[in-house]
């Protein structure tokens, strides 16, 4: 499976709203302004790479939903306690197109022991935006949780792979 629920290819807009915790709550591994600001720079990883813009808000509409969830949460892909797999988002669409769910079963940081949220949000964002997962170790969307990134978290082959979607 791919972890990434492809539904459209792109979206056809280049204004995407996103919301979070619809159905399940913020993660108690973090402070709710931590989680914020690591979700806001995984946007920012690939709005500064696509030229896209992401905008927070509450509306009931938003395109991408982001949700810390976990085992069975309303979607065919139930999540599977702690450790296996971390995180899903389904590709652009209506409906649950772009929606992003992180296992909460996973212990989130902002950089210490556990994983990474904003390198798995950033990974699951790129899936939110079309890309499917890569062969090369060195990318973003590569399918195997990675600890450490070099700075830049997008590989020449991400950056190449978003330009040409949008
Ligand atoms: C530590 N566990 C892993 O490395 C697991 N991989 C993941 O959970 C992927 C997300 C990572 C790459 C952030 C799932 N994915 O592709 C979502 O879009 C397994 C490789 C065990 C499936
Ligand atoms: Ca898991
Ligand atoms: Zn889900
Ligand atoms: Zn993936």
């Amino acid at each position: 499976e791919e972890y990434s629920h492809i539904q459209g290819t792109r979206w056809n807009k280049n204004v995407l709203t996103y919301r979070y915790c619809v159905i399940g709550r913020y993660t108690r591994d973090l402070r709710s302004s931590i989680v914020d600001s690591l979700i806001e720079s995984a946007f920012s990883v690939w709005a500064r790479a696509s030229g896209l813009t992401f905008v927070r808000t509450h509306s009931h509409n938003a395109d991408i939903m982001v949700e810390f969830v976990t085992y069975a949460h309303g979607d065919f892909y139930p999540f599977d306690g702690p450790r296996g797999t971390l995180a899903h988002a389904f590709g652009p669409g209506i409906g649950t197109g772009g929606d992003t769910h992180f296992d909460d079963d996973e212990r989130w940081t902002a950089g210490g022991a556990g994983y990474n949220l904003f390198v798995v949000a950033a990974h699951e964002f790129g899936h939110a935006l079309g890309l499917r997962h890569s062969r090369n170790p060195e990318s973003l969307m590569y399918p195997t949780y990675k600890a450490f990134h070099p700075t830049n978290l997008l590989s020449r082959e991400d950056v190449a792979n978003i330009k040409a979607l949008y």
